[in-house]
């Protein structure tokens, strides 16, 4: 199909789920696409394709792998797909073959990461991937996506511009997407969401249907959450964050959360930039959340990673 969008040169900073779904869709629109990796021994490991299986299909998409610093080619056009945690310093590793006016699409759930970006790299065009799309690695570069779902996007600096013209070509590619020129607000509609669900699956060691049997505990949190968005100035109607959350534990019944997952597979969580970004931005505009505070404090105890 003619999307009108020459070929791109996509780098892809992190081969977790997410970077190799995205990898193996652009790769299938016959994108190049590169893969960086963190280290020599995952390149070693690289074997020139990563495996896409959907419902219906397996696909092996051919594409290339590289360090941060085995290349020089300039860097147009960035998707980073590690963990929040991660991101900034993935960034940095790179930094000296950004291209100036550089697009950073940056997939990480949570908020905190994104502010230290858009600080460090305000020449850049820095965009914000907010998606309802769900992978997993079953092998290293071979990827299930699990569900198909919306990939909001919208610039987090140099607001104002149009939606860039490569989004065509993502639809194309099977990366539902809609451009959310107030994305902030998508991110902190979603923060609020994940600190509603994802910290009570981990205490309560349950998926997050089982949250009904802690209805309580949900409630309790959503007056906090309501304050501290309208203190971000996200628009809000009575009662709709509260809709929200109950829609989304309903719709997601099943789900084992992604930070359950985390502390399942023992891996560190993203919970500092979750419950830790609303308790540290709540301190910072000397808002008053006991639950949140409690929940993030119960949380971290029970985190060993
Ligand atoms: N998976 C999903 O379904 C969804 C994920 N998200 C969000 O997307 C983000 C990515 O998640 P996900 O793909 O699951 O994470 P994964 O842990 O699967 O992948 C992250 C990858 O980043 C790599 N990485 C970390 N640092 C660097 C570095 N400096 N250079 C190169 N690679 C690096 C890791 O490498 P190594 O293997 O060497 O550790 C790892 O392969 C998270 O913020 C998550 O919350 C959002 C919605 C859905
Ligand atoms: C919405 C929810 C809670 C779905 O599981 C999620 O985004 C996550 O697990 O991180």
């Amino acid at each position: 199909m003619n999307t009108g969008v020459s070929t791109i040169h996509w780098h892809i900073l992190g081969a977790g789920s997410l970077g190799c779904l995205w990898a193996a869709r652009l790769a299938q629109v016959k994108q190049s696409v590169h893969l960086i990796l963190r280290s020599a021994v995952r390149l070693q490991a690289f074997p020139g394709q990563v495996q896409l299986t959907t419902q219906h299909t397996c696909q092996s998409l051919a594409l290339t792998a590289e360090l941060a610093d085995t290349s020089q080619t300039p860097i147009t056009h960035l998707i980073v797909a590690c963990k929040a945690y991660d991101a900034l310093t993935a960034i940095d590793s790179i930094a000296p073959r950004l291209a100036e006016n550089a697009c950073i699409i940056l997939l990480q759930n949570g908020l905190g990461s994104q502010q230290a970006i858009i600080q460090r790299y305000s020449k850049q065009r820095i965009i914000a991937a907010s998606t309802t799309d769900g992978a997993y690695l079953t092998a290293p570069f071979q990827v299930t996506w699990a569900g198909q779902g919306l990939t909001q996007l919208g610039d987090l600096n140099h607001l104002g511009q149009a939606a860039p013209h490569w989004l065509e070509l993502w639809q194309v590619a099977g990366i539902h997407n809609q451009w959310n020129p107030q994305i902030w607000h998508a991110l902190w509609l979603k923060l609020a969401v994940n600190c509603a669900i994802n910290p009570l699956t981990v205490l309560h060691q349950c998926r997050n249907g089982e949250l009904r049997q802690q209805a309580s505990q949900v409630n309790a949190l959503i007056p906090e959450l309501t304050l501290l968005l309208k203190q971000a100035e996200v628009p809000l109607q009575p009662n709709q964050l509260h809709q929200l959350i109950w829609q989304v534990i309903e719709q997601t019944a099943n789900n084992t959360s992604s930070m359950l997952q985390d502390v399942q597979q023992q891996r560190p969580t993203e919970a500092e930039f979750i419950t830790g970004f609303a308790c540290h931005y709540a301190r910072s505009q000397q808002l008053t959340v006991p639950h949140l505070n409690a929940l993030h404090h119960a949380l971290i105890e029970q985190l060993t990673y």
